[in-house]
């Protein structure tokens, strides 16, 4: 059977990093068309494969183990690291509280943490009793910090990369914007459902994702689509060794929205026929990993002036990046939606909301810088 075409461009993370390891004239032709090949996908897709990312395949499939036995533990246990208004910014989210509205909602329930050092939002962290559980709990927390260290490294050099490609930008521009690594990394769980719950509520809604760039690693169920310049929803299917990348609110404003920050949801996998030929109503659990690259919550955030042209204006006014995505999250549950392009007036119609909550995404507020 001939490979279907990735509806999404294949980056080569390697050739992008080649000349930090090699001399030869090559390397650095082929780096420089590989960084331009990644700028040029943000501007028409703002997703793309990215293949050889450097993170290594036992990282990841520990961390897939992991999900499956956190989130298979009983309510009570999960419950003592449960994330909430009065309790701590990171930790479970309870399917309850991704399910705000239940009707319409997502279909799923999460696990996040943040950078492990910052004092000012301590992660919490599972803590099992007994031998094996007190085993279990530590490499959790250790891959799980092994994993959002390897996700920031590559952001660099992705964001490096992007810098490069707009004339007059240093490459390193964005890295003292982002040295806080203030991300939220996140393992989510979509239980086993049927078909006909897509009906009502999807996996996760229509969004964009709201800071520099979310590196995404999924299982093999399938169901994520992305939005293309022409408006319709294309299949993202995993890739075997791949990671998904994809730009998100706070990125394509500092490019002035030359770079996409495309919606994307998670729906119904495309369906499988069983040996009979029967498309089974029963829809498996689905695991994703998703690490979202936030720039630091007190930089200011505005777009490049090299970006800013007669042809495309200046669109926003500086924001910083805690503001923005406090301001979004509360507009969004005002309006009960997430699709629109974010514009400054929205910002503005946003200013002083202070609703905790949002559909699809991240749907979780930053404390404001
Ligand atoms: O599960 C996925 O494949 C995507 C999840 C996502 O887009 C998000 O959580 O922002
Ligand atoms: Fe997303």
């Amino acid at each position: 059977m001939p490979t279907p075409t990735p509806s999404l461009p294949i980056i080569d993370f390697a050739k992008i990093i080649a000349p930090t390891i090699s001399r030869s004239p090559n390397a650095l032709a082929e780096s420089a068309a590989e960084k331009k090949r990644l700028f040029d996908a943000f501007v028409s897709v703002g997703f793309v494969y990215l293949r050889n990312h450097s993170i290594p395949a036992f990282a990841t499939a520990n961390l897939f183990a992991h999900a499956k036995t956190f989130f298979a533990l009983p309510v009570e246990e999960k419950a003592k690291v449960e994330t909430g208004e009065s309790k701590a910014f990171h930790g479970w989210f309870s399917p309850q509280r991704t399910s705000g509205d239940t009707t319409h909602s997502d279909q799923k329930e999460a696990f996040d943490v943040g950078d492990d050092n910052d004092p000012t939002r301590p992660n919490q962290w599972p803590a099992l009793e007994g031998e094996e559980g007190r085993k279990w709990s530590e490499a959790f927390r250790s891959d799980m910090n092994f994993f959002f260290e390897r996700c920031h490294d590559v952001h660099l050099v992705l964001l490096r990369a992007l810098a490069s490609q707009v004339q007059g930008v240093d490459e390193a521009f964005f890295e003292p914007f982002v040295d806080n690594k203030d991300h939220f990394f996140r393992v989510i769980y979509y239980p086993e459902t049927t078909r006909g719950s897509f009906a009502q509520r999807q996996r996760a809604g229509a969004h964009t994702d709201y800071g520099t760039l979310t590196l995404l690693f999924n299982d093999q169920s399938g169901g994520l689509q992305v939005r293309t310049a022409s408006g319709e929803y294309v299949d993202a299917p995993p890739i075997e060794g791949c990671a998904i990348i994809n730009v998100g609110d706070l990125l394509a404003r500092w490019f002035n929205d030359r770079l996409r920050s495309t919606e994307h949801r998670v729906v119904s996998p495309s369906p499988r026929p069983d040996e009979n030929g029967v498309i089974p109503e029963v829809v498996p659990a689905r695991y994703a990993i998703a690490w979202f690259g936030h720039p630091n919550r007190d930089a200011l955030v505005e777009p490049l002036e090299a970006c800013c042209t007669a042809e495309n204006p200046k669109k926003y006014g500086p924001v910083t990046a805690g503001q923005h995505v406090v301001e979004r999250l509360a507009y969004l549950h005002k309006k009960g939606k997430n699709t629109d392009a974010w514009t400054d007036d929205m910002q503005r119609d946003a200013n002083g909301a202070k609703a905790l909550e949002g559909h699809g995404g991240q749907g979780r507020v930053a404390v404001a810088a």
